[in-house]
Formats: C-alpha cells, structure tokens, sequence
C-alpha cells in the first residue's frame, strides 16, 4: 500500500492510543498559531517504535521538510500533527491552527474546470466577489508559475502544472496547517524542479507548512528540516 493510500485510509480513524492530541482554537489568530509536539513517538500495535521522542514547535511562515527513509513514518507523523492519528506516546497539541488542507501525490483537480477557477473558487467561497477573487487567484498563480495558463482547463495541464495548481489552491483555501505529501514523487527531474522552484510560496499563505519528501531538493527548498532518523 502507498503511503498516499495509507493517509486516504487512516482519514476517518483516530486510533485511541496512549498519547493525546489536542486542539486549542484561538480564533485563528495567526500570530500565536503552533502545532507543539511534546516527546511525540509511534508504533503500530506495539511493533518496534517508528519514531520517538520528538518534540519541537511548529510555526507558520515556516516550510518544514520532513524527511527519513521509505518506511520511517513520514505519512504517519503527518496524520498526527493533523489529528487524524493519536501518537502512542507524547503529546500533540494545536493551538489556533484553523483548518488542515492536505495536497496529495496525485493532483485532483476538476478536469474541464479552468485553472484560475481552481484558485478563485476558495476566495468566492469565503465571500469576495468574482472580480476580487481573480484578481487574488491570478496573483497566486504568478507565485506558482502559472499565471500564463489561468484560461486553460485542468485537463490540460502537464504534470508539474497540475501539481503547482494544487499548492496555489492550498495556499488559497486559507488553511491554518498545510500538509504536502510527496510533492514531486510522481514527477520527472525537470518537471520535479519547476514545483520545488516554487514551494517557497506555501510560506506566503502564513500557514504552518510540512512536506513530506525522499526529494533532496525537495528538502533543500523548504526553510527546517524534520529528519525521522535523528528520532529512532
Ligand atoms: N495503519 C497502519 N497499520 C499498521 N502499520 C502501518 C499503518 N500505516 C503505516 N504502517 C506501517 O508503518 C510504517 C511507516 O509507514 P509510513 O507510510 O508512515 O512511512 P513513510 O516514511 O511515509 O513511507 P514512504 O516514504 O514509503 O511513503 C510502514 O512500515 C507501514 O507499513
């Protein structure tokens, strides 16, 4: 099973272990907003520990790699820092973090619908006016390298594009925690290049950021490194 079918898989069941998870919600305020993990570790079913003893505080504007071998629990820590998995041991708690949007290896997007309506559907949701919200998509897409394609459908879009198109509808959804699973792994080097070049811009969305990778320049991308091996 691919991690991505393990996090579609673990979705709806927080397992009830001995470590906790807690949200604390603080209006949104992005100022104090952190995810805290405190001497965090996991196993499943009391097999060996995947990791252990991690504790650190995760902030926004920050773009954090989160790295280790196949197998090391990547996808697994990032369904505890969203809630969806209780820790076996330690504490997670979330303070003003607002809502978790999950980019996934797979880009899904709306094969007929038109790039920039992917990025402005977020911001009419939230009740700016169809002019306003374009003009808010359209400056993202520049962010992602995509403002030339904003009137092409999705069904379009190579590989790399559609990719991009997901990290700019994340940073539009408003999220508080963004969570980016293997964002190049089902790309070419070229086209792996053209989404690192711009993940940067997931830290302009002032959420709390962390990318799962294997991808060197993946890692060498985003601002702090979590690496699984210093936690085994
Ligand atoms: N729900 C589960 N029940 C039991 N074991 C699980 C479960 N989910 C994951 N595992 C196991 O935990 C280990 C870590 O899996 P995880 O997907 O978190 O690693 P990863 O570092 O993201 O791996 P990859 O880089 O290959 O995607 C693997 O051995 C996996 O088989």
């Amino acid at each position: 099973m691919s991690g991505q079918d393990r996090l579609e898989s673990i979705r709806p069941a927080v397992a009830g272990l001995a470590g906790t998870s807690t949200v604390q919600d603080n209006s949104g305020d992005e100022q104090s907003a952190h995810v805290k993990l405190d001497d965090v570790g996991h196993s499943f079913d009391g097999d060996d520990w995947l990791f252990r003893h991690i504790t650190m505080t995760l902030y926004p504007r920050r773009v954090y790699a989160l790295v280790g071998p196949s197998g090391s629990g990547k996808s697994t820590l990032l369904s505890i820092v969203a809630g969806w998995q209780q820790p076996a041991q330690g504490k997670v708690i979330r303070v003003s973090c607002g809502r978790v949007c999950w980019v996934l290896q797979n880009p899904h997007g709306v094969a007929r619908r038109k790039v920039i309506d992917h990025v402005a559907l977020p911001y009419i949701s939230r009740g700016e006016r169809r002019n306003e919200a374009e003009e808010h998509a359209l400056s993202l897409l520049r962010v992602f390298g995509l403002d030339h394609l904003a009137a092409k459908q999705f069904r379009d879009l190579s590989g790399g594009e559609a990719q991009r198109l997901m990290l700019a509808r994340a940073v539009a959804s408003h999220a508080g925690l963004l969570l980016v699973d293997e964002p190049t792994a089902q790309l070419d080097l070229a086209t792996a290049a053209s989404v690192n070049r711009t993940l940067h811009g997931l830290s302009i969305s002032g959420a709390i950021v962390v990318v799962a990778t294997h991808d060197p320049r993946t890692r060498d991308a985003c601002t702090d490194i979590i690496d699984l091996r210093d936690y085994q």
